[in-house]
C-alpha cells in the first residue's frame, strides 16, 4: 500500500489547530474512553468520517497515547489510503467500521466494555433486548425518524466472536441487514460496536448503550427481567 499524495500533503490531512478536526478528535476521545475501560490494552477504538475521509488509528497501540500524526486517511467510497503512516498498520477494526459508513455513519465506535461483554453471557441467544428504561430515549430509530420511546423494547443484534477482528465483517454486515433500525451491534464475549449521524452522536449513543448494558446486568442479578413489563405500584 503506497499513497499517492506527497509527504507533506499527507500531513496536511491531520495537523490542524481545531480541536474538531477528526483528527484531534480521536486522540481525545480515546484518552476519555481509556477512562471508561472501552479501549485498554490496546483494543477497541472510534473511527470518524469527514466528507470522502475515514479517519482510522493504528492497530496494535495504546489508544489513550494516539498523536494525530499517526493517523491513517483512508478516501471514501474508494476506499484508497490516502495517509499511511511509517511502521504502523491500519486498526483490525476497519473493515467493521466501513460496515457501518456503508450504512451512512459519521463515526464509528468499538469498544471492550466490561458491561457489553456480559450483557453477550447473560444472553445466549441472537439477541439482547431491555425496554422501559429511560436511557433507551437516547437512541435512534430510523424507520420512525426519530428515537425509541421510554415503553418500546430496544434489541440488539449479538454476533459471535472470531479469532480475528477482521472476520467480523460479514456476521456484521448480515446483522446490520437484519435489523435495520438498530445503531450497535454486540459481539459475544468481546464488546460492542456503536455508530452515529455524527462523532457527538455516536459517543452519546455509545454512552447510553453502556448504560443500559450495565443496568441489564445489574438487573439480572436482582432476579429482575431487563425486558420485563413495569410492575404495578404497590400502596
Ligand atoms: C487486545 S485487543 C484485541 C484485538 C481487538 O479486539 C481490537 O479491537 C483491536 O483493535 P485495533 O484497533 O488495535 O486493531
Ligand atoms: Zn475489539
Amino acid at each position: 500500500m503506497s499513497s499517492p499524495l506527497s509527504e507533506e500533503e499527507q500531513n496536511q490531512l491531520v495537523y490542524s489547530d481545531d480541536p474538531h478536526h477528526p483528527a484531534n478528535l480521536i486522540c481525545e476521545l480515546c484518552r476519555n474512553f481509556y477512562t471508561l475501560g472501552w479501549v485498554t490494552g490496546t483494543g477497541g477504538g472510534i473511527s470518524i468520517r469527514k466528507e470522502d475521509h475515514i479517519y482510522i488509528a493504528p492497530s496494535g497501540v495504546q489508544k489513550e497515547r494516539l498523536a494525530p500524526e499517526n493517523m491513517f486517511v483512508m478516501e471514501y467510497p474508494s476506499l484508497n489510503y490516502l495517509r499511511l503512516p511509517e511502521s504502523l498498520k491500519p486498526s483490525a477494526c476497519t473493515p467493521l467500521f466501513l460496515a457501518a459508513y456503508d450504512k451512512g455513519a459519521g463515526a464509528c465506535i468499538h469498544t471492550h466494555s466490561q458491561w457489553a461483554v456480559l450483557v453477550t453471557l447473560i444472553n445466549k441467544g441472537k439477541t439482547f433486548k431491555i425496554a422501559n428504561t429511560e436511557m433507551i430515549k437516547g437512541i435512534p430509530c430510523p424507520s420512525r425518524k426519530g428515537y425509541f420511546g421510554y415503553h418500546d423494547t430496544l434489541e440488539i443484534p449479538i454476533i459471535e466472536n472470531t479469532a480475528h477482528e477482521e472476520d467480523l465483517r460479514d456476521s456484521l454486515a448480515q446483522a446490520i441487514a437484519d435489523y435495520p433500525d438498530t445503531s450497535a451491534v454486540l459481539v459475544r464475549r468481546h464488546g460492542v460496536y456503536v455508530w452515529g449521524d455524527t462523532v457527538w452522536k455516536a459517543k452519546t449513543q455509545a454512552e447510553c448503550y453502556d448504560y443500559l448494558f450495565q443496568l441489564a446486568v445489574e438487573m439480572t442479578k436482582l432476579g429482575l427481567d431487563p425486558a420485563g413489563p413495569i410492575e404495578p405500584v404497590q400502596d
